[in-house]
């Protein structure tokens, strides 16, 4: 694995009961891009987030995350609670789970718990008076504090998170994120719910996360954000994959257009007839 892949997966299959929900899917994810799964409803987006972040285990497959430095991570051998922890894996989640009557400076600090629990040496002693435990709560505050002003919420630190509208709530969801430090962040579509407006400033914070260091994998309903923000897109239908490319050769490949349209096999070749016929109109 070259260290331009930061998550390579392989020949993944899921099988709930008698549903074959994924099925032999493979595609790898670069370091330093922002890669967007997408495809129709029940195509099977979530199933494969939910292999990759720990919360099912695949029936078949291997999913392997490299870090920077050259070490590298079978994610589905790794226990859930190690793939945080030790792959440095964060997602987030459809819906909003924040501690809402924490202040929003407060849930950045929260991330950070496991940092402080190990400069504490997990002792009280440790917590109140180490110096290794005061330099880690100072850097903790440094990093929540620069993250709320990646995501313009510097204004409301004090103030409750269930306070804040709905699209600043996603943002302190990603900053939270953001403070464990991981190497792949994962979005379960962060644009849900989000007004116009939202979506831009949403948009600006996840290209300066990549353009910061950090690999994204989004998966992603919006697609004027998908098509805008994504550098790479894989896309799916009934768990296998369909395409998987640049944005523009994403959205001009006949296959997907006929996903989206729900266009039936017997129809593929007039879609393709047509849309080859649109795009030679273009040129
Ligand atoms: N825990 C489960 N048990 C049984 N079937 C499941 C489970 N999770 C997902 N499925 C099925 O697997 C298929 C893929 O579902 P999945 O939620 O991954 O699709 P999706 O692409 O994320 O859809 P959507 O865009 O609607 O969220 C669907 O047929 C779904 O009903």
């Amino acid at each position: 694995m070259s260290n331009d892949t930061i998550l390579k997966v392989e020949h993944l299959s899921m099988r709930f009961g008698g549903l074959m929900a994924i099925n032999d899917f493979s595609f790898e994810a670069r370091r330093g891009e922002i890669t967007a799964l997408i495809g129709p409803n029940g195509a099977g987006k979530t199933t494969v987030f939910n292999c990759i972040t720990g919360f099912y285990r695949p029936t078949m497959g291997m999913i392997t995350l490299r870090h920077k430095s050259g070490q590298e991570f079978l994610l589905e051998r790794l226990p859930d609670f190690e793939i945080p922890k030790k792959a440095k894996v964060a997602r987030t989640f459809q819906n909003i789970r924040l501690f809402s009557g924490l202040t929003v400076l407060e849930n950045l600090l929260v991330a950070q718990h496991n940092a402080l629990m190990k400069a504490s040496g997990y002792t009280v002693l440790g917590l109140l008076g180490l110096p290794a435990y005061k330099k880690a709560a100072n850097d903790a505050i440094e990093k929540a504090r620069y993250w709320l002003d990646k995501a313009d919420l510097t204004d409301r630190a004090d103030d409750p998170a269930g306070d804040l509208p709905y699209g600043a709530q996603r943002r302190l969801e990603i900053c939270r994120a953001m403070c464990t430090g991981p190497e792949l962040l994962c979005l379960d579509e962060p644009a849900a719910g989000l007004n116009p407006k939202e979506s831009l400033v949403l948009n600006s914070l996840l290209r300066n996360i990549r353009d910061e260091g950090t690999s994204l994998l989004l998966i992603e309903h919006d697609m004027s954000v998908v098509m805008q923000i994504s550098d790479h897109i894989v896309v799916l239908e009934y768990g296998q994959k369909i395409s998987d490319g640049s944005p523009d050769h994403v959205k001009n490949d006949p296959k997907v257009i006929a996903a989206y349209l729900g266009v039936e096999d017997e129809e593929l070749d007039e879609v393709i007839h047509e849309v080859e016929a649109i795009a030679g109109g273009e040129a």
